[in-house]
């Protein structure tokens, strides 16, 4: 499956331009990491893939159609969790997921369900009443929906939410194996669930693309821009540095900080994604 976004604009009808001329190509298998701050436009990017929203201009296709002729055929190959995802409390889990699987129209749904239970770890719990599930087991039913019939398009927003860190990383290790052989679009704040399992980054801001590449390819940039030194140092005001840390040492208290040009006193530090991450948007916002 490949997608394509040229020179897409979406501006709703209170007059906000959430995203500015958004030029990408998404192409299976891969996982792909969309990362940006708080109304940085990736919800209102993920519904226009969806077809949730008609781009104000600007083309969207599908293996070469475009979004709005091939709709219906691209919803049969999607799963997707949205941001704020309803669920029907007095179901259980898998009366839920075989209404779920009703709507998708999954031809075998009983396979389909036990496949999404035992990715999500939901066995033991498909009687339970969804409305006495936790935060965490909630979110798993919102991810095992959206697995269903194992679509070849999946698209997550938010999917981490709410699970604890063991969670975590049992998701990222599914989110990554389901990717072999699809296209995974996934939408975090969280570094750490896009560190190591994706293949690709996409960096948005103000509703502008800020970064695509491979992790590693983000990291190299922010590199000679990460430093630690001591809290005190000198800091020029257009600097634009910020503080990732402080560190307790028998030298006193460290700082590490990422910034165009860093403290004369830095030692220069490998770059983390996070670090890499945050040099980008904050370079961005001077
Ligand atoms: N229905 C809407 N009407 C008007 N403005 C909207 C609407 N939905 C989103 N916006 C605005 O568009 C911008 C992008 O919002 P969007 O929800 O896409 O961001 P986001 O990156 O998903 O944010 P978050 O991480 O906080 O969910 C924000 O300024 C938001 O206030």
């Amino acid at each position: 499956m490949r997608i394509t976004i040229e020179h897409v604009n979406m501006i709703y009808p209170t007059g906000k331009q959430a995203l500015h001329d958004i030029s990408l190509t998404m192409e299976s298998p891969s996982l792909i990491g969309l990362l940006g701050p708080n109304g940085a436009g990736k919800s209102t990017l993920m519904k226009l893939l969806v077809a949730g929203l008609l781009p104000s201009s600007g083309d969207i296709t599908v293996d070469g159609e475009p979004l709005v002729k091939c709709e219906q055929a691209l919803k049969a190959k999607l799963g997707c969790l949205p941001q704020h995802f309803g669920l029907y409390d007095e179901l259980t889990v898998w009366q839920f997921l075989d209404y779920m699987a009703a709507l998708k129209g999954c031809s075998d749904s009983r396979a389909a369900i036990d496949e999404a239970l035992a990715a999500t770890g939901l066995k033991e719990l498909r009687k339970t009443r969804i409305r006495t599930l936790s935060g965490g087991q909630r979110q798993r039913v919102g991810i095992a929906q959206a697995l269903l019939g194992m679509p070849e398009f999946l698209i997550f927003d938010e999917p981490t939410v709410g699970l604890d860190p063991e969670e975590r990383i049992r998701f990222r290790n599914l989110f990554s194996e389901t990717a072999q052989n699809k296209l995974v679009l996934l939408s975090t704040h969280i570094i750490d669930d896009v560190q190591s399992v994706c293949n690709r980054l996409i960096i948005i801001d103000h509703g502008r693309i800020l970064f695509t590449g491979t992790p590693e390819e983000l990291i190299r940039q922010a590199s000679g821009h990460v430093g630690v030194f001591p809290c005190a140092a000198s800091i020029r005001r257009d600097s634009g540095l910020h503080i990732t840390s402080r560190i307790n040492t028998a030298k006193g208290v460290l700082c590490r900080g990422v910034a165009k040009t860093l403290p004369p006193e830095a030692e220069a530090a490998e770059p983390t994604l996070e670090d890499a991450y945050l040099y980008l948007i904050t370079k961005e916002g001077q």
